[in-house]
């Protein structure tokens, strides 16, 4: 039997995906090691690996087959937009992409006015603009700390993920509007899907029992 691969986010998800796979037998305990800088984990046993990458990087693995399953954000897949299949929703990581801003950005939006939008989701945040609104906007790329972008008069607004909504509290800024909610997905290479259908079709039926 040829091993399955994992590709898993090394941020905020690992540890819930993890808990879940502990739930229906999936154990890997080199895995949990605290401080390890190893990137791939073996079970012999159940012929599973499992790779440790960078959360946006986790659709590509999948996508060119080199794991057969991965485990990311809705966010990242919607941005990423690579060609495979979102099999299940795993009910974890939940939060929400919005449009947030101080208070009078408000009228800005509702004007359909050229503002500059920052962000780590230029997809996401154009495919809303353009697509969705119909309204021209600037898109700023940026890697992090997107809060910073309208307090300091880089942009007008920002589109970014809201979960519990203090870093918006602490910095003075609000959600102006709603893009979609986002959770943790499963994905699955398309080739992988045929050739692999028995093992995937199980891990997902035993997933779905626990969720
Ligand atoms: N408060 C939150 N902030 C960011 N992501 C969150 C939050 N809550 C849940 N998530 C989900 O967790 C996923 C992983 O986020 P994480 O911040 O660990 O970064 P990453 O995707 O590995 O990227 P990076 O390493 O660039 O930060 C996100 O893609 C999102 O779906
Ligand atoms: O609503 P909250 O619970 O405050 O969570 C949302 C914040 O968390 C994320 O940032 P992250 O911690 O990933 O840091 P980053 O700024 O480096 O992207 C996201 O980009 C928001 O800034």
């Amino acid at each position: 039997m040829r091993y399955l691969t994992f590709a898993l986010g090394k941020g905020r998800l690992a540890k819930k995906t993890l808990e879940l796979f502990e739930q229906i037998g999936i154990t890997c305990e080199e895995m949990k090691e605290k401080d390890s800088r190893k990137l791939i984990f073996v079970n012999e046993e159940l012929k599973l690996k499992f790779f440790l990458s960078k959360g946006p990087d986790v659709p590509t693995y999948v996508e060119y087959g080199a794991a057969d399953i991965g485990i990311v954000g809705k966010d990242t897949l919607l941005e990423e937009g690579r060609k495979l299949y979102e099999v299940l929703d795993l009910e974890f990581g939940n939060c929400r992409m919005c449009v947030c801003g101080p208070e009078t950005a408000k009228d800005l939006l509702q004007h359909h006015e050229l503002i500059r939008v920052a962000t780590k989701y230029p997809n996401i945040a154009k495919d809303y603009f353009y697509n969705k609104k119909h309204q021209t906007v600037e898109i700023i790329k940026l890697n992090g700390s997107i809060e910073l972008a309208p307090i300091v008069g880089l942009s007008e607004v920002i589109v970014d993920i809201v979960e519990t909504g203090s870093t918006l509290r602490e910095n003075g800024l609000n959600v102006l509007e709603e893009i979609c909610p986002l959770s943790a997905r499963m994905v699955v290479n398309q080739v992988s899907m045929r050739m692999e259908n028995e093992r995937i079709t199980n891990l997902i039926h035993a997933l779905k029992q626990v969720l």
